[in-house]
Order: structure tokens, then C-alpha cells, then sequence
């Protein structure tokens, strides 16, 4: 399998920037006059297949929705993950998951392992056991081509109450995160696959991604407030490696699936001229 840096840029250049998430929230259930039970969760995953999965690059499921419904719930994850990879996107499991590192070793097989049956191209990850600690989730995607996206300036108002906090060297969190995950990608040829996670909402913070050398998972985008001109502010050295990610925003459109297409179009054309992307 080609690393997932390799995958993830032909994709972007194929389909687009788009990472669209899929987060089936109660109340978006209600809006799409489904139930907040499996059934119309996994009614709500197949509209977003049908409509989308031919289409856009990256799908981000959020695995806390699906978690929700126990058993059922990971069924349906199972089959919208295999759906969309069938019709050529990409899947970022965003789980969030970390531990010390004999656990995020069985993390990192339930999740990049292609023999385990909740595979996915790539998984978020949370830094703050030490980024040492990923360690292993970091040796899986290696070995098959899978990529991790790591925690640094999240979107949520109470991030930087930990992240811009500074270590002895007067570096913050987020820069040491930043700093530790470009390390991971040194000599990589083209885009990396260790990435970085970095709110669209946070504003000029000063750190310095110039050296990620991976790609950039932004969510913050639409429902909470963020813009696509924000990016050029935000990531002005790295607006090629930056996948920005929209939930609400898309699926706020639905179920009919005409609608759907058409946001993510309008917001893939936004992110090209924003991002000066090809496509
Ligand atoms: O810093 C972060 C990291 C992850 N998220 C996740 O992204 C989506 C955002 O959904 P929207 O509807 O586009 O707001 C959601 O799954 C979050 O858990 C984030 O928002 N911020």
C-alpha cells in the first residue's frame, strides 16, 4: 500500500480538499425525519454514501455517534467505512485515541491492521500521554500505509488552557506536538503521513508549522464559526498540506441528496479558491 501522504494528496487533487465529517447528531437525525436509534443512524450513513462517496476525498466519521448504539452502532461504522472506501475516498476515523503504549499498540491494530474489520486509512490521535506514547500507533501506519492526524490547537474554547501552556524550554504544548510529529516526517518524499489537527478557530497563535512536513486536519469550520479565508491566515506556508473538515455545515443540507452534492461542491470551490488548490 503507497503511504497515506501519497494518498491523500492524489486524492485532494482528484476530488478536491473536502474532508466531509460524519457526525449523525440527534438533532440532525430529527432534521432528516429519522430516528435516533441504528436504524436511522444506518439510514443516515446509506443517504451520505449514495449521495457523496463518489465524490469528495476524505470522510471523517465521528466515532462517538456510532458509539452511542453499542454493537449496532459499530456495524453501521463497519459498513459506511467499507461503502466509501469501495467508492475511492479515504477514511479518517476520528476516535481521538491514546494511552500508554502497549494499549495504543491494540488501538493501532483495530485501526490500521487491513486484516481487522475496523480498518481505515488513517486515525486521530491524542497526544497528551507524551507523543512518545503513540509510538506504536505511529510504527502500524508506517508498516501499511495508514496515517495518524495528532491533537495540537484544537477548535474548542478550553484548548489552549493546556495547549499554549509553556515547557521549561518556553516552547508551548501544541509547538513541542508540532515539533515531535515533523520530526516523524523527515525524509519523507512529498506530503507526510503524520499529520497535525489545527482548529480553524483559533486564531493568530504564533506557533510555527512551517516544518510539519505532514498534512493539516482542520475542523472549526462552518458550524463553529470558521471560514475558509481563515485558512490563508492560519497556515500561510502550508495551505497545500491543510485538509479542511466540515460535519454540520454539509449535513445540515440533507437527506436530499441533490442538496448534498451541491454544498459540497459550493464548499470544495470555496476551498479551492482559498486554498489556491489544483482540481
Ligand atoms: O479540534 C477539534 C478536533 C476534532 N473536532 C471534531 O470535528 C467535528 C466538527 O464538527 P462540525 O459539525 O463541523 O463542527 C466533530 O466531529 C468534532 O468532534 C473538532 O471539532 N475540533
Amino acid at each position: 500500500m503507497p503511504a497515506f501522504g501519497a494518498r491523500l494528496r492524489a486524492a485532494m487533487d482528484m476530488r478536491g480538499p473536502l474532508c466531509v465529517g460524519i457526525d449523525p447528531h440527534a438533532q440532525l437525525l430529527a432534521a432528516w425525519g429519522l430516528s435516533d436509534d441504528p436504524a436511522g443512524v444506518a439510514s443516515f450513513c446509506q443517504i451520505v454514501v449514495d449521495a457523496l462517496a463518489d465524490r469528495v476525498a476524505v470522510f471523517k466519521p465521528q466515532s462517538a455517534f456510532f458509539e452511542r448504539f453499542g454493537s449496532s452502532g459499530a456495524q453501521i461504522l463497519e459498513s459506511t467505512i467499507r461503502q466509501l472506501r469501495e467508492a475511492g475516498a479515504l477514511i479518517l476515523l476520528d476516535a481521538k485515541r491514546g494511552d500508554i503504549g502497549s494499549t495504543v499498540a491494540a488501538y493501532a491494530d483495530a485501526y490500521l491492521n487491513p486484516s481487522m474489520p475496523m480498518y481505515v486509512d488513517a486515525i486521530t490521535a491524542s497526544p497528551f500521554l507524551g507523543v512518545g506514547s503513540l509510538a506504536p500507533m505511529f510504527a502500524e501506519a508506517h508498516r501499511h500505509g495508514g496515517g495518524v492526524f495528532v491533537l495540537a490547537l484544537t477548535s474548542n474554547k478550553e484548548g489552549p488552557e493546556v495547549q499554549h501552556a509553556r515547557l521549561p524550554d518556553g516552547r508551548t504544548v501544541a509547538q513541542s506536538i508540532i515539533d515531535e510529529i515533523s520530526q516523524l516526517n523527515v525524509g519523507e518524499p512529498g506530503l507526510g503521513s503524520i499529520g497535525a489537527v489545527v482548529g480553524a478557530t483559533i486564531g493568530d497563535t504564533g506557533h510555527d508549522l512551517s516544518g510539519l512536513g505532514g498534512p493539516i486536519l482542520v475542523p472549526g469550520l462552518g458550524a463553529q464559526g470558521g471560514k475558509p479565508d481563515d485558512l490563508r491566515a492560519i497556515f500561510p506556508g502550508n495551505l497545500s498540506a491543510v485538509l479542511p473538515s466540515y460535519s454540520r455545515e454539509v449535513l445540515g443540507a440533507g437527506p436530499d441528496v441533490a442538496s448534498l452534492r451541491r454544498m459540497t461542491s459550493k464548499i470544495n470551490d470555496e476551498l479551492m479558491i482559498a486554498l489556491g488548490s489544483p482540481k
